[in-house]
């Protein structure tokens, strides 16, 4: 395969409570649906959507993590390799809230730091609210992230909510990629040291020209994004 075809692949998990939308949020973005019925799940699912997101073929890969505590064992070993994260609550559901920032810990101790977003579900049900969406603000205020109040029955918020994410982690996979530009441009550099040409006087460091980046669309290799 070209470098040129490989495609930017990110694997992104959706943790939160039980009951807060992550499932009907995965449904709702990759398959267009929303359903009433409560399906409780177990373990973990996924589904994967295709994007573009600044001229970049982004796969996006959506992890569905069973809320329930009973089922962390499990969930945890699928957060390894995850490159995004939407930390879910509901509107209606306290408690769930107030578990966000436990659910952020559980996610970082796994993977490290990654892009996240808190998003408030179920933001249609707004008049029998038990969190105040100016709440849920300053928490993410507090954490740094991002903050989407979302209705995936209303269908409100929910492509932005990835679409954010995905840029959030292009960007970042742009800075690395500059960044090792950089160190190999150096590394170009010091080759004349040790050439022929310069060798009468070893404490010179000719510094060459570095190669100019072409400007074609930039490729990564999924492995490598698992780096970050
Ligand atoms: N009113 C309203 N109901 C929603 C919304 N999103 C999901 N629901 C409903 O909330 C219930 C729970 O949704 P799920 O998507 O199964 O919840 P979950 O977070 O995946 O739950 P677990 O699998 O137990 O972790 C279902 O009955 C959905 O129809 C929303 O935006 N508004």
């Amino acid at each position: 395969m070209r470098e040129e075809e490989v495609e930017v692949a990110i694997k992104v998990v959706v943790v939160g409570n039980g009951a807060v939308g992550k499932s009907s949020m995965i449904q709702r973005y990759c398959k267009g649906i929303f359903t009433r019925d409560y399906k409780k799940t177990i373990g973990v699912d996924f589904l994967e959507r295709q994007i573009e997101v600044d001229g970049e073929d982004v796969r996006l890969m959506l992890w569905d993590t069973a809320g329930q505590e009973e089922f962390d064992a499990i969930t945890k070993a699928y957060y390894r390799g995850a490159q995004a994260c939407v930390l879910a609550f509901s509107t209606v559901d306290r408690e769930s809230f107030e578990a966000i920032e436990s659910w952020k810990r559980k996610v970082e101790n796994e993977v490290g730091e990654i892009a996240m977003v808190i998003v408030q579900n179920k933001i249609d049900l707004i008049d029998d609210a038990l969190v105040h969406t100016t709440e849920a603000e300053d928490l993410a205020k507090k954490l740094r992230l991002r903050f989407y109040p979302t209705s995936v029955k209303e269908n409100l918020n929910v492509e932005e909510v990835f679409r954010y994410l995905a840029g959030k982690y292009i960007e970042r996979l742009n800075t690395v990629i500059d960044n090792e530009t950089s160190t190999q441009r150096i590394g170009e550099g010091l080759i004349h040291m040790d050439s022929p040409n310069h060798s009468s006087d070893k404490n010179t460091i000719s510094l060459q020209a570095a190669k100019k980046k072409t400007g074609g669309k930039k490729s990564v290799l999924t492995q490598r994004c698992s780096l970050l």
